[in-house]
């Protein structure tokens, strides 16, 4: 009986022995195999395991040192410190071979008493970890550039608070425009070129749920009326000379789980309307040459200068598309009806102009601000920021003045109809001419004459028509 057990636990015995072989066996092809240097001491500080990333680094063999005191291999090494005061010390630059390297000391403790020390050097040299940090910073700058320039392909760049205007009559477009934007509805921006409909339209998908989906618009003025079809719905491999390998995808299949934009919707031809309101109705595009329709999920956003109810009258738009595209309709009101906003959309434009252009101005002085809130703007907000941005090119100085302004701009003072008179333009003109070079001579008059090319008696006529005696001499 007794024999029996003697030989059980002898088996459990060698069990042991072996499983604890093969961790140690583990343990020390981990300790090897790491990319770290890591070095163990007793209490005392002699060394009693190295591992090969650390001796290579160091250019000693193992034997040499196991059995040293760590003081004698490793510089300014603490292992023995942390051996008596048990105390980990970790992230502490230690300088060794020249380079600061990143060092962590941990007492390994059995009963509250320090039995080893256990020291590991993460980085071969703190510039490795200043190199790594400033690539992870690279790499998160690539990371945001990218991810701008994701959201800007997606069209999600503009939110209501990027409209600038706080007129009633635009704070009320975009309160329309923010309870739509929550639903599905088909929406119709109308408003005289250049008031900001695209502007909108992103504001609306950035707004709505689809906003992580994309964002596509499509001029429809600028698709030639044979490539319409093939570009609205895509066509199929083979189905004409020039068609691409594998076919195309139209623009409402790119707009699947998003927007579309259909500008300038008063110019879809007749056969392509019948085609858009079928695609609107049904929620499938047909493409060309495809035997399937194919589901989209799209919400559309279409937008005109032109007055659609009249074309409806006239026979150039469908009645019935016009009713599918009016569920609701945005007006965007022209600058001249909200001539408080200009002043505020000026200057946001110019600091616009400043970061896209790089050229500087302090800002746009009285008399030009005065020029601009008396102006019509039949072009709206892009005939604004045309105009500023002539004028930015053009200053000498660091603010925008009225001579920096074309002249039909400058010219409107004082009367709707001012700058449709040839005379006015003229004297307009030569004021601004005299103006500008009495200032570039800084008020030489031998020197201004003779740049303007006048006689002298002419200068002085000319100084007392404008007023400019006065105010510049
Ligand atoms: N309220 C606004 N705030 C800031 N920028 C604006 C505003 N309105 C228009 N803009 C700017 O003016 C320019 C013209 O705007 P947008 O293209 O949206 O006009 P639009 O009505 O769609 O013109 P079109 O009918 O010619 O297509 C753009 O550069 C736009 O960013």
């Amino acid at each position: 009986m007794e024999k029996i057990s003697e030989n059980l636990d002898l088996e459990n015995l060698l069990r042991a022995y072996q499983q604890c072989r093969k961790t140690k066996e583990l343990i020390q092809a981990a300790f090897e195999s790491a990319y770290e240097g890591i070095v163990i001491t007793d209490p005392e500080g002699v060394i009693t395991m190295i591992n090969r990333t650390y001796v290579d680094f160091l250019g000693v063999d193992v034997d040499e040192v196991i059995g040293r005191h760590c003081t004698e291999v490793i510089e300014n090494t603490r292992m023995h410190i942390v051996g008596k005061t048990g105390e980990a010390e970790l992230a502490q630059v230690q300088r060794i071979k020249g380079g600061d390297m990143i060092a962590h000391r941990i007492p390994i403790l059995r009963d509250g008493k320090v039995v080893a020390v256990v020291g590991k050097v993460l980085f071969q040299d703190v510039r490795e970890l200043h190199a790594l940090s400033s690539r992870v910073l690279q790499l998160q700058k690539e990371l945001s550039y990218y991810k701008d320039e994701f959201l800007k392909s997606q069209g999600t760049r503009f939110s209501l608070n990027d409209i600038v205007g706080t007129s009633s009559r635009m704070n009320q477009a975009k309160e329309v425009a923010r309870r739509v934007a929550a639903s599905d509805t088909t929406v119709f921006i109308g408003g005289e070129s250049g008031t900001g409909k695209e502007l909108f339209a992103h504001a609306i998908h950035t707004h709505s749920h689809r906003k992580r989906g994309p964002f596509v618009k499509v001029n429809c003025a600028a698709i030639p009326e044979q490539l319409m079809e093939s570009v609205l719905f895509g066509y199929e491999e083979g189905t004409f000379t020039g068609a691409v390998k594998g076919g195309r995808k139209g623009k409402f299949e790119m707009a699947h789980r998003g927007t579309i934009f259909l500008d300038e919707i008063g110019e879809l031809p007749l056969t392509m309307q019948a085609k858009l309101l079928r695609v609107l109705s049904e929620k499938e595009v047909e493409t060309v040459g495809g035997i399937h329709p194919v589901k989209v999920d799209v919400r559309v956003i279409a937008a005109s200068n032109r007055d659609l109810e009249q074309m409806v009258k006239r026979g150039q738009f469908r009645q019935d598309l016009f009713h599918r595209l009016y569920v609701v309709a945005l007006h965007i009101p022209p600058l001249r009806e909200r001539r408080e906003d200009i002043s505020l959309l000026a200057e946001h434009l110019l600091d616009e102009l400043i970061r896209e252009t790089g050229v500087y101005a302090e800002g746009i002085d009285p008399d030009a601000m005065d020029a601009l809130l008396r102006y019509d703007w039949p072009g709206n907000v892009r005939e604004m920021k045309n105009v500023l941005e002539r004028a930015l090119h053009l200053k000498e100085g660091s603010t925008i003045r009225a001579d920096h302004l074309p002249l039909h701009v400058v010219g409107g003072r004082g009367g709707e109809m001012q700058h449709y008179s040839l005379r006015a333009a003229v004297e307009q003109a030569e004021k601004n001419t005299i103006q500008r070079v009495w200032r570039l001579t800084n008020g030489d008059r031998e020197r201004t004459i003779q740049l303007l090319g006048i006689s002298k008696s002419g200068f002085y006529q000319k100084m007392n028509k404008y007023n400019l005696l006065k105010k510049d001499g």
